[in-house]
């Protein structure tokens, strides 16, 4: 390669034309350039060997939470792998995270976007995908002081309200096995779908899950274009384009409807600050010349440059949609499987209940703050359980983190699960024990105790995690205080299946069923 470039060089000047002695010093010029620059550059982090074009392809069965913890033990804190076109790092140590998360925050706060996410968030024109800068920080404003802020009282009651209906759910299956992955799934759709579009009615819920479902298999799905150069994505083999066209126009029709409802009613002066749900709160920003006025009750800060399409609303309503719906059905099931396969922690749990709550009422939201061991049980559930298992972010601008060279537009996957297992961090990491949580008061969510991340930490750390503590807190407390619980057909604690799947979230492979009868003196409803 080297000798045929040097012949080419020498041939240009041998035809004696003008301009040769201009390419050749232009050509040398960037050679030499390059190859100083390189050689300045520090390595790559460490990681397995990659084949010609296609990189570590062939391992795309490693790239899960367990493959990458697995390369992590063998690498290091930072593992270099390429994708086809694609540069990836997988961060699996706290330090390694403290490193992305905190010490190079700007440069690691972009998200990465699939071919699929791109299209179904109307090009990134929500907040979860929206790349790190303007827009995203007004966004992140509006959520965090009004969406799933603890004043926005609908999102909070809906929460109450739905896991009250549970409760009498459970109540009429007393005795019979209840299917609880189901149950809570169903929970945490009937709250977000509330606090979204303000209505309890199953009708149109229906057909909303199924676009869900549809959404989320596109985007777990492999898709050859996510790897090839963006000029060659036309191709398009696996015939991907037309499905994500389809579930984008269902999605379109499906809450354009509901944004035309909630617009008549706006204009009627039927909007209440109170009663607001979140579409309401999104259509105080919309950019039709009538913005602003109805519920609108936003600090000045807010209202001044915020201006959304209706893009942006349906956009941001699928965030809230896919990031409080699984996240927080997945965590409460894992909280009650735990508790479970070890009866005596479900002992201690009750104990503080009966103690705390007493056996004549159910819990109710000013109980939480009272029931610390029940708080212990729930960081325990998180450590070993991160819903998100692998955060996704992405690099806008090259850095260098811990000696590496990290490049601009690297795909980075922090490994929260990996972390709230790693030996050094917590000892015997595998074991559901609450209790180590009693000695460690450091050890909570607020961002800087880098060895439990299930909400990130950082500048895309989550902004429901109020909301989604308090939606897991109160429905484990609930379920655990209004009932005893066995596994059916005489299953032993021990013989409990806790395998996971691996997607977006890691849910329980095989859902949890269980036996309930009454725990309280009163009747539930
Ligand atoms: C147990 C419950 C939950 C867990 C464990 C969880 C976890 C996470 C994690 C790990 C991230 C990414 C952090 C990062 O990349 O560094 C995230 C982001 C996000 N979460 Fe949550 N989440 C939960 C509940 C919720 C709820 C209830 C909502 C909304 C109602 C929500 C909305 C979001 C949004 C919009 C983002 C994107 C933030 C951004 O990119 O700036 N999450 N969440």
């Amino acid at each position: 390669m080297g000798s045929n470039l040097v012949a080419f060089l020498e041939s240009l000047v041998k035809a004696s034309w003008p301009g040769s002695y201009v390419v050749v010093f232009a050509v040398s010029f960037f050679l030499v350039f390059g190859f100083l620059l390189r050689r300045r550059r520090p390595p790559l982090p460490p990681g397995p060997r990659p084949l010609p074009i296609i990189g570590n392809m062939g391992m795309m069965d490693k790239l899960t939470h367990r493959g990458l913890a697995e390369l992590g033990k063998e690498y290091g804190g930072l593992v270099y792998l390429r994708l086809g076109v694609l540069d990836n790092v997988a961060v699996t140590t706290p330090e390694m995270a403290r490193q992305v998360l905190q010490v190079h925050d700007n440069a690691f706060s972009n998200r990465p976007a699939t071919v699929a996410v791109q299209f179904l968030t109307y090009d990134r024109a929500d907040m979860a995908f929206a790349h790190y800068g303007p827009f995203w920080r007004q966004m992140r404003k509006l959520c965090v002081m009004k969406l799933f802020s603890r004043k926005r009282a609908e999102s909070w009651a809906s929460v109450r309200d739905e896991v009250d209906a549970m409760i009498a759910a459970v109540a009429a299956s007393s005795g019979r096995p209840v299917d609880i992955g189901e149950l809570v799934f169903g929970l945490t759709r009937n709250i977000t779908y509330r606090a979204a579009f303000g209505s309890r009615s199953s009708e149109g819920q229906e057909e909303f899950v199924t676009i869900l479902q549809e959404f989320s298999k596109l985007m777990g799905a492999f898709n050859v274009a996510d790897f090839i150069p963006a000029w060659l994505r036309w191709i398009d083999p696996q015939g991907f384009n037309k499905r994500l066209a389809k579930a984008r126009d269902s999605l379109d029709r499906f809450i354009d409807k509901i944004i035309d409802e909630h617009m008549v009613k706006r204009k009627e002066g039927r909007v209440e600050d109170h009663s607001a749900d979140m579409v309401d709160d999104l259509l105080a920003f919309l950019d039709d010349g009538q913005a602003a006025g109805g519920c609108n009750s936003f600090p000045d800060d807010l209202q001044v440059s915020l201006r959304l399409t209706r893009d942006n609303i349906k956009a941001m309503i699928m965030d809230v949609m896919f990031g409080g719906t699984e996240t927080v059905a997945s965590a409460i099931e894992w909280g009650m499987a735990e508790l479970m396969k070890r009866p005596e922690e479900m002992r201690k749990v009750q104990a503080e209940l009966t103690e705390t709550v007493g056996l004549d009422r159910k819990v109710n939201e000013g109980d939480l703050e009272k029931l610390p061991y029940l708080r212990c049980a729930s960081k325990e559930t998180l450590r070993l359980h991160p819903p998100i298992p692998l955060l996704l972010h992405e690099t806008a601008e090259d850095s260098v983190v811990s000696g590496y060279y990290v490049p601009a537009g690297c795909r980075v996957s922090v490994n929260a699960w990996a972390i709230g297992r790693d030996p050094s961090a917590w000892p015997d990491p595998d074991a559901f024990d609450p209790g180590r949580f009693s000695k460690d008061g450091a050890a909570d969510f607020k961002g800087n105790f880098f060895e439990l991340i299930p909400f990130g930490s950082g500048r895309r750390s989550c902004p429901g995690m109020q909301l989604g503590l308090y939606a897991l807190e109160l429905a484990v407390a609930q379920l655990c205080h209004c009932f005893d619980w066995v596994l059916p057909d005489g299953m032993k604690p021990a013989d409990l299946d806790m395998s996971d799947v691996f997607g977006l979230t890691a849910p329980r492979a095989h859902r949890l069923v269980a036996v309930p009868t009454p725990r309280l003196r009163v009747p539930l409803p």
